[in-house]
C-alpha cells in the first residue's frame, strides 16, 4: 500500500525538459533534527518563491519516507521503501534531511544507499563565507572552495567483513594463500574492508569538477588524495584525473609535471589542475585557503574535508550540499542528525536552507535563490542567529531554529 500522498496540483520535473512553474518536489524529513529544520526550510523556500514570482511559481511539496520515520509509517525494518526510491527517480529533483547511521553494527547508511541506488556520483559541497558569521580564522573570506566528492565508490561501498566472522576468515585465508599477502598483522582478529576506486568513477567525477571550473570561471582544480600510501586506489584517482584533464580539456603539463593547465574556452583564463596529499592539504586549507578553489576527491577524504572546510566558514550549521547524477539530484545538508538537539527547535536550519537554495539554482529559479542568500545575509548581519553562531558572536540575539527562518522571511 502506498503511503505517499501525491499533491492534487503540480507537475513532475522531467530531466532535459523545462522546469514547470508548479513542480512537485519530494522531501524526506530526516531523523533527529530533521523534524526541526525541514519545516523551516520549506517555509523559507516557499516565501522566497512567492516573493520572487508573485504567485506565478510554486513548489508542491510531497513527503516521502526514509529512515526512522519510514519504520513508523511502513513497519519495523522498512528503512528505505521501494516507493520512496521510485518517487525520487520519478520526480528527479528532491531534498532530504539527515538520517542516522549506527556506529559498528546495525543498518548501513541510508544516505549512502540513496547515493548508490540513484547513482548520485557527485557530492557537490560549496564552502563560502557569509559576512558576519563567526569563524576561527583571521580572514575567513579567503575560504571559497567547491568540493566534488566522489559519492559511489571507496570504502563507502560497504564491502566489509566483521572480525572473526566466517567470511572474514575466508577472505584472509584467500589473501594469505592465493595472493601471497604476509602483511596482515593480526589475521585472527582483523575485520576487513575493501576500497574500490575505478577509472570510470574517477573520470566522471573529475570531468564534472573541471567542467564546473570552466563554467564558473574558477582558477584551479585540486585533486586531493592519499596516493603515496594507497597507490592503486587513491594514486590511481590522481593519475586518471590528470590524464582526463589532458585528454578531454587539452591541459598541458607544467614544467616537470604533474601539474597541468589549460585555457578556459569561455573566458581565456588559465585553469591549473594540481594535486595535494590529503594530510598536507588539511593544514594548507587552514593556512593558505586562498590557493584552493575547486576540489576533487574520493569519498572518504571528501567526507573529512567537507566538515573541516565548513568549520573555517562558521561550522556545519551553514554547510549545504547536493548529490547529483546525470539525471537526478537530491539536495542535503553536510551535517547529520545532531541527536542531542532533536525536537528542541534550536539548531541552525542554514545548511538545509542553503541546500534548497542550490536546488532553486539547479532548477533555474535564480531570483528566488538570490532572495534566500540576501535574506540570510541580512538576518546574520542583524545578529539574529541560532545558538551555534551566538556562542561565538559578540552582541548576538540568539533565536530558535524557526525564529531564524522567520527572521529570513521578514528580510526578503
Ligand atoms: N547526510 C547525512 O544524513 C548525514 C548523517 N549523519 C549521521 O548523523 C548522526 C549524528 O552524527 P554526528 O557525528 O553527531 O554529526 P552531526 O553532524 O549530526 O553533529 C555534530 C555536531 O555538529 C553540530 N551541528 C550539526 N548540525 C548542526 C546544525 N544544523 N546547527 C548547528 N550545529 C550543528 C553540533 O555541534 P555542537 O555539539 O558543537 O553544538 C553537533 O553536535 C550519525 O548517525 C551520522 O551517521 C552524519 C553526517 C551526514
Ligand atoms: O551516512 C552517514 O550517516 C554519514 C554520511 C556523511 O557523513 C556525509 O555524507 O557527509
Ligand atoms: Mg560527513
Amino acid at each position: 500500500m502506498s503511503h505517499i500522498k501525491v499533491p492534487a496540483e503540480g507537475q513532475k520535473i522531467v530531466p532535459g525538459q523545462a522546469v514547470p512553474n508548479n513542480p512537485i518536489i519530494p522531501f524526506i524529513e530526516g531523523d533527529g533534527i530533521g523534524i526541526d529544520i525541514t519545516p523551516v526550510m520549506k517555509d523559507v523556500i516557499d516565501a522566497a518563491v512567492a516573493k520572487a514570482y508573485g504567485g506565478e511559481r510554486k513548489i508542491h511539496w510531497m513527503e516521502v519516507f526514509a529512515g526512522e520515520k519510514a519504520t513508523r509509517v511502513y513497519g519495523d525494518n522498512v528503512w528505505l521503501p521501494e516507493e520512496t526510491l521510485q518517487a525520487l527517480k520519478d520526480y528527479s529533483v528532491s531534498i532530504k534531511g539527515p538520517m542516522t547511521t549506527p556506529v559498528g553494527g546495525g543498518i548501513r547508511s541510508l544516505n549512502v544507499a540513496l547515493r548508490q541506488e540513484l547513482d548520485l556520483y557527485q557530492c557537490l559541497r560549496p564552502v563560502r563565507y557569509f559576512n558576519g558569521v563567526p569563524s576561527p580564522l583571521k580572514d575567513p573570506s579567503q575560504t571559497d572552495m567547491v568540493i566534488f566528492r566522489e559519492n559511489t565508490e571507496d570504502i563507502y561501498a560497504g564491502i566489509e567483513w566483521e572480525a572473526q566472522s566466517d567470511d572474514a576468515k575466508k577472505i584472509i585465508a584467500f589473501l594469505q594463500n592465493d595472493m601471497g599477502v604476509k602483511k596482515i598483522r593480526f589475521p585472527n582478529t582483523s575485520g576487513i574492508g575493501i576500497k574500490p576506486i575505478s577509472i570510470e568513477g574517477t573520470e566522471r567525477l573529475v570531468r564534472a569538477a573541471i567542467q564546473y571550473a570552466v563554467d564558473h570561471d574558477r582558477d584551479s582544480v585540486t585533486i586531493v588524495h592519499k596516493g603515496n600510501i594507497m597507490k592503486y586506489t587513491e594514486g590511481g584517482f590522481r593519475d586518471w584525473a590528470y590524464a582526463l584533464a589532458q585528454k578531454e580539456f587539452g591541459a598541458t603539463v607544467i614544467g616537470a609535471g604533474p601539474w597541468c593547465e589549460f585555457k578556459n574556452p569561455k573566458t581565456g583564463k588559465t585553469i591549473t589542475v594540481k594535486d595535494a596529499i590529503a594530510d598536507a592539504f588539511l593544514q594548507q586549507i587552514l593556512l593558505r585557503p586562498a590557493e584552493y578553489d575547486v576540489i576533487a576527491c574520493c569519498n572518504l577524504n571528501g567526507d573529512y574535508i567537507s566538515d573541516a572546510l565548513a568549520a573555517q566558514v562558521g561550522g556545519i550549521g551553514i554547510a549545504p550540499g547536493a548529490n547529483i547524477s546525470d539525471v537526478y539530484a537530491v539536495f542535503e545538508a553536510t551535517h547529520g542528525t545532531a541527536p542531542k538537539y532533536a525536537g528542541q527547535d534550536k539548531v541552525n536550519p542554514g545548511s538545509l536552507i542553503l541546500s534548497a537554495e542550490m536546488m532553486l539554482r539547479y532548477m533555474g529559479w535564480t531570483e528566488a535563490a538570490d532572495l534566500v542568500i540576501a535574506s540570510m545575509e541580512k538576518a546574520i548581519g542583524d545578529k539574529q542567529v541560532t545558538y551555534d553562531f551566538a556562542r561565538l558572536m559578540d552582541g548576538a540575539n540568539e533565536v530558535s531554529c524557526s525564529a531564524f527562518g522567520q527572521a529570513m522571511i521578514e528580510r526578503m
